[in-house]
């Protein structure tokens, strides 16, 4: 082993700098007056900095002999060379070296005093204003505050990455409050590994067997099952899974101290739980009230029917006289029973006739002078439902004013207090809705209005916990009207026949040569991505005449076989080399070039964004969107992001919410269309993401060309899997057990 030693120094030279993680490459004039290269993680390092590193000497292939930090401790400058050195090395905004020279001059070794104590007194330079000093004032205390932070966090192997989003909800408070309970970076605004969090408690001497320890561990793996989709986890599978997260070669956490626990947590209020579906049932607290907060109000709005004078079926009849269309049967009886009846469910597969039965409703509520409000889960479903019915549909976050409440937490403006102004709730892709959200929209709706949810019950289910749009369906609670019919007009489209096909559990026809679905066989992963490559760069535009960024590349995995991260790394390469006329920025293992395909990754409803004309801003961008690198500005750290009509500016510490996007998981493209989809299936991916409902939604995200890149067997294998990967979840019955005379 290499022996360690401490060296000591001043910063002379930032060789190079990674902001994200705080990797940095520096040149430190040594006490012994050696210059040395000296490797380590040191965030928000400035020139001038005095250091003492610990670590080892190693030779490096190419830059030879240097000083591998692995702990440092770090001080301010004292010396006024020190001072203006440091302060004009481009860490504060509007102080260049010049001016930093003129503050070190003015207050010598105090600067940092004055900067942190008294900015006002920067006024004595001439140029600075009061409000700049101001500005310098507090971009210093923050920037002291948050090197504090971050030095925590790296003394205690946690990712830098954090201090932002600690730094904007606790502010000065973060560290106390990471060192009074390390486990509260396990909630889903940090998202830390439970991993984590526990080694920094080791570090802070919280006793492993503490119970702390033990209710953070429930909590983290109800949190962790979650993301599996259920909405409740059995008591048996709970303890086990806690029990072995808290147990290791040293610390055994017994079943009945976790048994403890949960008594603990339901006593607090954290945890809920019920005799439910023959099952002992744990629930954290909010998941338990959107289930029975939703099991309650649906009830209750299924039994609402709305009476009218006159005869709705005559009112569409001669509606649909004045119109070119002739409704089948089941369709009239959608659009009468949405105007009847408090909640109706409009289901179907592709080209059934959904949308236009949706066309239909939304006639029949104008003529009864109802108001009507459209929504989607993702901003493609909402601008697609826009461009299909001729009128304004949101978001479900934007619909109910999505935002940041104190301390960081989402909060939707529209609420029970101050309701949507509407008679009438239209709300499509409802198979993505989660319980949490769909308990937000209910709670938005004003007394005795109209919902109605349109899906297709086939594609998958949501991302988030719950089975809602399933559960619904199957309790009969509610009227439900789902089309079958093909109609005729769809069934030229291949695309459209063969995603029935295979929704029965039916092999895709043969290609037909004049057809928009293509399967293309091929053996092996490399072999796969090759042909999806060559198909979007030149076939399918030569073909075609696609341009490639009508063409979305889906795969069923992000790492394993032909997945999302191995595709966008050929893909980028092929549609988006590297030229010299094109910045980039290295974000991890991405490298995001002017001209990529990215998507917005998690919901963020901070980021600024301008309309293309500049006519209007606003702020918000959601998981799923997708957009093309315009422009990357090195200099001010940040780049240009144009979704469909807006731009968006994302500083550099923000890129862990974008990732390339020529290629996305089904999961991802739920609620999108695309011109042309290219899928690639491989084995090697895991069989629980090769399953059918998979593949029908890959399919049917198509509308002009489907091409299906794949392993002979795991298409098969996919066909014919009708798993779907069980949900704990409790609506159904609930919605089953409820005595109309009790609500
Ligand atoms: N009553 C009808 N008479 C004749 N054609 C119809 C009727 N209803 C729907 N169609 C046609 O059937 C096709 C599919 O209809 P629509 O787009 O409404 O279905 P959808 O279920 O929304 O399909 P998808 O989910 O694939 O978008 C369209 O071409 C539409 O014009």
């Amino acid at each position: 082993m290499q022996e360690q030693q401490t060296i000591y120094g001043t910063v002379t030279q930032i060789v190079f700098q990674n902001t994200e993680n705080g990797y940095v490459v520096l040149r430190l004039l040594a006490r012994d007056g050696e210059e040395v290269t000296v490797t380590g993680i040191i965030p928000n390092l400035g020139l001038g900095e005095e250091l003492i590193c610990n670590g080892t000497w190693i030779t490096h292939p190419s830059y030879g002999e240097q000083f591998q930090a692995n702990s440092f401790e770090r001080r301010l400058p004292e010396s006024a060379r020190g001072v203006a050195e440091y302060l004009g090395s481009g860490l504060i905004r509007g102080i260049g070296p010049k001016l930093a020279m003129r503050i070190a001059e003015t207050f010598g070794a105090e600067a940092f005093d004055v900067l942190q104590n008294e900015p006002e007194r920067l006024t004595e330079i001439r140029g600075i204003t009061a409000r700049k000093a101001r500005d310098i004032g507090k971009q210093f205390t923050e920037m002291s505050e948050m090197r504090l932070l971050m030095d925590f966090l790296t003394e205690n192997g946690l990712p830098v990455s954090l201090t932002p989003l600690l730094y904007k909800r606790l502010g000065v408070a973060a560290v106390d409050a990471l060192s009074e309970n390390p486990y509260m970076l396990c909630d889903e605004y940090y998202g830390i590994e439970f991993y984590m969090a526990d080694q920094l408690a080791a570090h802070l001497d919280i006793p492993r067997l503490s119970p702390e320890r033990c209710d953070a561990g429930i909590l983290y793996t109800m949190r962790f099952n979650l993301d599996n989709g259920h909405t409740f986890i059995p008591v048996e599978k709970l303890v086990k899974a806690a029990a072995d997260l808290l147990s290791d070669d040293d610390v055994v956490m017994e079943p009945e101290r976790v048994e403890e626990g949960i008594m603990r947590l339901e006593s607090n209020g954290q945890l809920v739980r019920e005799f439910i579906c023959n099952r002992d049932a744990v629930y954290l607290r909010v998941m338990h009230e959107a289930e029975d907060y939703l099991a309650n109000s649906l009830r209750v709005m299924a039994e609402r029917e709305y009476q009218y004078d006159f005869d709705l079926e005559e009112l569409l009849a001669s509606l649909e006289a004045d119109s070119d269309i002739d409704y089948a049967p089941l369709q009239r009886k959608a659009i009468v029973a949405a105007a009847k009846y408090g909640v109706t469910i409009l289901t179907g597969g592709p080209g059934t006739g959904k949308t236009t039965t949706v066309r239909g409703m939304l006639d029949l509520y104008e003529a009864l002078g109802l108001t009507v409000l459209l929504a989607a889960p993702t901003g493609r479903a909402a601008k697609r439902l826009s461009e299909l019915c001729g009128m304004e549909a949101k978001t479900i976050h934007r619909l109910l004013e999505a935002g940041y409440a104190n301390g960081g937490r989402l909060a939707f403006q529209r609420c029970a207090t101050n309701p949507l102004e509407c008679d009438v709730v239209v709300l499509d892709e409802v198979s993505m809705v989660d319980v949490v959200l769909m308990q937000a929209l209910i709670e938005a709706m004003p007394q005795g209005a109209r919902l109605v949810l349109v899906g297709d019950a086939d594609q998958l289910p949501p991302v988030g916990p719950g089975n809602f749009l399933r559960d619904l369906i199957g309790s009969g609670c509610v009227p439900v009207i789902a089309l079958t019919e093909i109609f005729r007009q769809a069934q030229q489209s291949d695309i459209v026949m063969n995603a029935h096909a295979i929704n029965l559990g039916q092999m895709p026809a043969p290609s037909r040569k004049d057809g928009d679905f293509f399967v293309m066989k091929k053996d092996n992963a490399a072999d796969i991505m090759a042909t999806v490559v060559s198909l979007c760069k030149e076939r399918l535009p030569r073909y075609y005449g696609l341009n490639p960024s009508q063409i979305q590349v889906l795969s069923p995995a992000r790492r394993q076989g032909a997945g999302t991260i191995p595709l966008n790394r050929m893909l980028q390469e092929a549609l988006n080399p590297p030229a010299t006329s094109k910045p980039e920025k290295r974000f991890g293992d991405t490298i995001f070039r002017e001209g990529d395909r990215v998507m917005q990754v998690r919901n963020n409803y901070d980021i600024v964004w301008e309309s293309l004309d500049g006519s209007e801003t606003g702020t918000g961008m959601f998981n799923g969107d997708v957009g093309e690198i315009t422009q990357i500005y090195p200099a001010q750290e940040c780049l240009i992001v144009r979704f469909d009509d807006k731009f968006a500016t994302y500083t550099y510490d923000m890129l862990g919410e974008l990732e390339l996007a020529y290629a996305m998981t089904v999961h991802k493209a739920q609620g999108s269309e695309f011109e042309a989809v290219v899928v690639a299936v491989s084995n090697g991916m895991s069989r629980r993401l090769l399953t059918r409902s998979i593949l029908y939604t890959a399919i049917t995200r198509a509308k002009r060309l489907l091409v299906l890149v794949g392993n002979g067997d795991a298409i098969e294998y996919m066909v014919k899997t009708n798993a779907r990967n069980k949900r704990y979840s409790a609506l159904r019955t609930r919605l089953r057990m409820i005595d109309p005379e009790q609500v």
